[in-house]
């Protein structure tokens, strides 16, 4: 296995190199546990994240960042690309708070004992694709990464990634043999994200301070929660109704159009930054590492993301189907779900999003 650099390694002996610098410590003389030996006894947080391209190094270098892990284990196929993406976020630890980075191809030995495992390895759209497209790479993928996973890290929460999310959470689910509640998907964070961006741009506030959620597929039947939107406790759906409306006599179909150009152009978003750049990455990097920061430091924080929906908003109990809902977060994965008021029209949407992504777990015969 491939390890973080180390003076030893150089030939410097680490032992004689710390003790010429610093003299031990009584072992009773701090807060910290000890053991015998005077090791820190405390729990080390460790994560994940399989798949080092450009969604997984964005993750990982905002997990690195906001120092959310005290180990990060990463794991890709291509063994220089892993260690070069290593030793390139090792090389800003004097910036960073510190964490150990480590690496290999072999899934199983680097990942053990993790408590959150970030899967991010497999195919992307190229432009024009949907996510939809990628599902039968990406399982293929998935019947060999998730069993290693759940073999070398059996307490870990898994956080699916890689597309089609809602489906590849599914597919983890039954792969890892994981209780559900320690299953998830990264949804309809990042849409809910865009939402709220473009909404506040309209509104010419900070994004932080709109609530408003996608829920449904990660994908282009994602539905658009108007009826629930606000800022600082008042609905906004009005405002934008009003602000639409270019006559007193304008029609409430006309309305309704302009709310979905809104939600298309959530949708349309992913599918315009690829044509311009290839990939995305900044966004998704900092919703997921938002997750774990709720995940990790038990915030109990209400995401929206993907979960096994069976039963809400009328979703048939022979239906598993994974979609996002606005879900309680802890450190024990997913705590609860939130069952939302939705009108006529949003629950009609989200169970249209629920049949597509069924209709496709369905014929995976899982
Ligand atoms: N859920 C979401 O909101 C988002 C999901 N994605 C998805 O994330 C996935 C990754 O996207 P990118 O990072 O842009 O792609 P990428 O092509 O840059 O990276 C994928 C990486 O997976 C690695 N890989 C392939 N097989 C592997 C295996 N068996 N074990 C370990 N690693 C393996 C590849 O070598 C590559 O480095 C795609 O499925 C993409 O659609 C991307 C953005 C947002
Ligand atoms: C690629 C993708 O799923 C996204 O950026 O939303």
């Amino acid at each position: 296995m491939k390890k973080a650099c180390s003076l030893s390694e150089l030939g410097f002996d680490a032992d004689s190199a710390s003790s010429g610098l610093f003299r031990a410590v009584a072992a009773n003389g701090g807060d910290h546990h000890h053991d015998s030996s005077g090791t820190s006894m405390h729990r080390l947080t460790k994560v994940s994240v399989i798949g080092a391209g450009n969604v997984g190094m964005a993750i990982a270098q905002t997990i690195l960042t906001r120092g959310l892990a005290d180990e990060i284990a990463l794991v890709d196929a291509l063994p220089d690309k892993l260690r070069g993406e290593m030793l390139d976020l090792q090389h800003a630890a004097a910036f960073l708070p510190r964490t150990r980075l480590v690496s290999d191809t072999d899934i199983a030995a680097v990942t053990r004992g993790s408590d959150l495992a970030i899967v991010t390895a497999g195919a992307r759209q190229i432009p024009g694709e949907t996510r939809l497209n990628l599902l039968q790479r990406n399982v293929s993928l998935f019947r060999k990464i998730i069993p290693a996973l759940a073999q070398n890290s059996p307490e870990a929460l898994l956080l699916v990634v890689s597309n089609p999310v809602d489906i590849l959470t599914y597919v983890a689910w039954k792969l890892s043999g994981f209780p559900v509640s320690r299953v998830i998907g990264s949804g309809t964070n990042l849409d809910s994200s865009r939402f709220r961006f473009l909404l506040a741009e309209h509104l010419d506030v900070n994004a932080q301070d709109v609530q408003a959620y996608m829920v449904g597929e990660h994908g282009d039947s994602s539905v658009a929660v108007w009826s629930s939107v606000s800022v600082a406790g008042m609905p906004v759906l009005k405002t934008l109704q009003d602000s639409h409306t270019t006559s007193a006599s304008a029609s409430m179909i006309m309305k309704e159009e302009a709310l979905e150009g809104i939600r298309r152009a959530v949708v349309n978003s992913a599918y315009e930054v690829i044509g311009l750049k290839g990939y995305t990455s900044w966004a998704i990097g900092y919703s997921v590492a938002n997750l774990v920061a709720t995940l990790l430091r038990d915030q109990r924080r209400i995401h929206p993301v993907s979960v096994l929906a069976t039963g809400f908003h009328g979703i048939a109990d022979d239906h598993e189907v994974f979609l996002s809902l606005p879900a309680r977060l802890g450190r024990a994965g997913v705590l609860g779900v939130v069952d939302m008021e939705l009108t006529h029209e949003e629950t009609k949407r989200l169970r249209h999003s629920a049949k597509t992504i069924w209709e496709n777990c369905n014929q995976l015969g899982l």
